[in-house]
């Protein structure tokens, strides 16, 4: 399987796994995606079943993720799903269990049962492994230079520290994070791990990242990678959850008609461009529902054609602040497609037409009526006032208790459910305890704090401020980073 550039030219070359994996973010600022998608079979779902079922969720993601990987042999990669999806790292021996929401006519997939209690884990532990496994191989080195929001820090920094050659650097929006997720990445006092505040938000962080990565010279001379979804390995690791999602909702023998909708709390649109890839690959997944906070730049796209991110100043911080996005990078892989993978014309909306006016617009174009009819996608919006709701009356009327991006969900999830026939899975994407304060006022009691998370918040801390230039974020890298180390 080779790679493609959403940005590629007609003579742009393809790349190996093994090279994007190391690389991240393509050269020409576009982000990679298979040259093609695989299929699967309805017996390839059949055989996919079986292997869930008798050999678990590591041997079906091994499954999975050879059909996108040539370069890793087989067993190899067999070892490596396994070491990366076990317990007690994961509390839940199926990995990601699938249930009913009792009261309601949905289901929770529990994508948060991993170490930091977020679904960035499902990918995180396996690109530790695999950066691991391909660093060793190549006896290279690696700088990670990640953004966070909350979630995909803490994700990468319980992945990665301790692994030889490899280094990271997270940026976080200063003062826009609770407690509990500034405790999980600011208590890591790991050599290899710079935990920085920037004076700005996710999006800033974001661009602040993808700029040290368009710096050709900077990049070779300090080995920079990416764990942000940025990096394919992240969707790829989060398709195998939509194709044992569908797996574990449907029935031995289901086929193509027995479609399984889903709804996703996005923000970087990572998630949910997993759940297409997994549509595109032939998993019978019906509706793909976007669900966002108040900052809703993917509702609006989705419901008018017009995208249009957001400034800075204009991100509000909400009560589910992992998802305070308003410029999703993986929307661009999702373009890419709708556009018949056509490069020119998503460097055409994403370098040119954004950058000089600010959106682009599809409305009235055949792409945006294939949103829906071709794409399966349709959105919705939560508001403070409706989590918080949400929270209460899940809790009160099906005895759960939701994080408040689950919540978005769950809330985004009611509103469209009469649309929608079949199965409809609402992806959990953390747990309560990282947002102990939204949850007090929802319910007026605190989250129960899992054992593995007890005194987390009383710990030493070490963070570094940064002003959002890139010139500082440089120097830093050049200060604290030792490379090979
Ligand atoms: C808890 C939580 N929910 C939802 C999201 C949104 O996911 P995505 O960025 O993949 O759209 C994030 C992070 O972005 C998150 O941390
Ligand atoms: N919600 C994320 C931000 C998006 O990051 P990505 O790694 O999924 O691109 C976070 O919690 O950091």
């Amino acid at each position: 399987m080779r790679y493609i550039s959403t940005r590629r030219g007609p003579n742009t070359p393809t790349r190996s796994f093994s090279d994007i994996l190391l690389e991240g973010l393509a050269p020409d600022g576009g982000l990679y995606l298979p040259e093609e998608y695989p299929t699967l079979s309805r017996s390839d779902l059949d055989e996919l079943r079986i292997v869930l079922r008798e050999d678990g969720y590591a041997a079906m993601a091994a499954g999975i993720i050879s059909l996108f990987v040539d370069d890793i042999p087989a067993n190899d990669l067999s070892a490596i799903t396994a070491r990366a999806y076990r317990t007690p790292a994961f509390s839940d021996p199926q990995i990601v269990p699938v249930d009913a929401l009792e009261g309601t006519d949905l289901h929770l997939a529990h994508l948060s049962n991993g170490p930091t209690a977020a679904f960035k884990d499902m990918a995180m532990q396996l690109l530790g492994e695999l950066f691991e496994y391909e660093l060793t191989r190549r006896g290279d080195w690696l700088t990670i230079v990640g953004a966070t929001s909350g979630d995909t820090g803490s994700s990468a920094e319980y992945a990665l520290r301790g692994r030889r050659g490899l280094s990271v650097v997270m940026l976080t929006p200063a003062g826009r994070m609770t407690a509990f997720q500034r405790a999980q990445m600011f208590s890591l006092l790991d050599e290899n791990i710079v935990n920085v505040a920037v004076d700005g938000v996710f999006d800033d962080c974001q661009d602040l990242v993808k700029a040290v990565n368009m710096d050709a010279d900077f990049k070779a001379t300090w080995h920079v990678g990416a764990v942000n979804s940025i990096n394919w390995a992240r969707l790829l690791a989060q398709v195998c959850y939509y194709v044992a999602t569908w797996l574990r909702v449907t029935e031995e023998g289901a086929d193509a008609s027995s479609k399984v909708s889903v709804v996703v709390p996005s923000g970087n649109f990572g998630n949910v461009c997993a759940a297409h890839i997994a549509r595109q690959m032939g998993v019978p997944l019906g509706t793909l529902v976007v669900a966002t906070n108040e900052n809703d730049v993917l509702d609006e796209f989705f419901r008018t054609g017009v995208y249009r991110p957001r400034s800075s100043a204009d991100t509000l911080a909400t009560s589910s602040p992992s998802m305070d996005i308003s410029k999703a990078s993986n929307f661009e892989r999702f373009i890419f497609d709708l556009m018949g993978r056509d490069g020119d014309a998503t460097r055409a909306l994403f370098d040119v037409a954004l950058a000089r006016d600010g959106y682009f617009d599809l409305s009235g174009t055949p792409e945006f009526a294939a949103l829906r009819d071709t794409y399966g996608f349709i959105s919705g919006t939560s508001s403070h006032a409706d989590r918080l709701a949400e929270i209460a009356r899940t809790e009160k009327e099906s005895g759960y208790l939701l994080d408040p991006h689950t919540a978005d969900g769950v809330h985004v999830a009611r509103a469209v459910r009469p649309q929608i026939e079949g199965p409809l899975v609402v992806m959990e994407t953390a747990l309560p305890v990282k947002f102990a304060d939204t949850i007090l006022e929802a319910t007026g009691h605190l989250p129960p704090v899992p054992k593995r998370f007890e005194g987390i918040e009383g710990r030493e801390e070490r963070v570094t401020p940064l002003a959002n230039s890139v010139e500082d974020l440089k120097a830093l890298i050049r200060e604290r980073v030792r490379p090979g180390a």
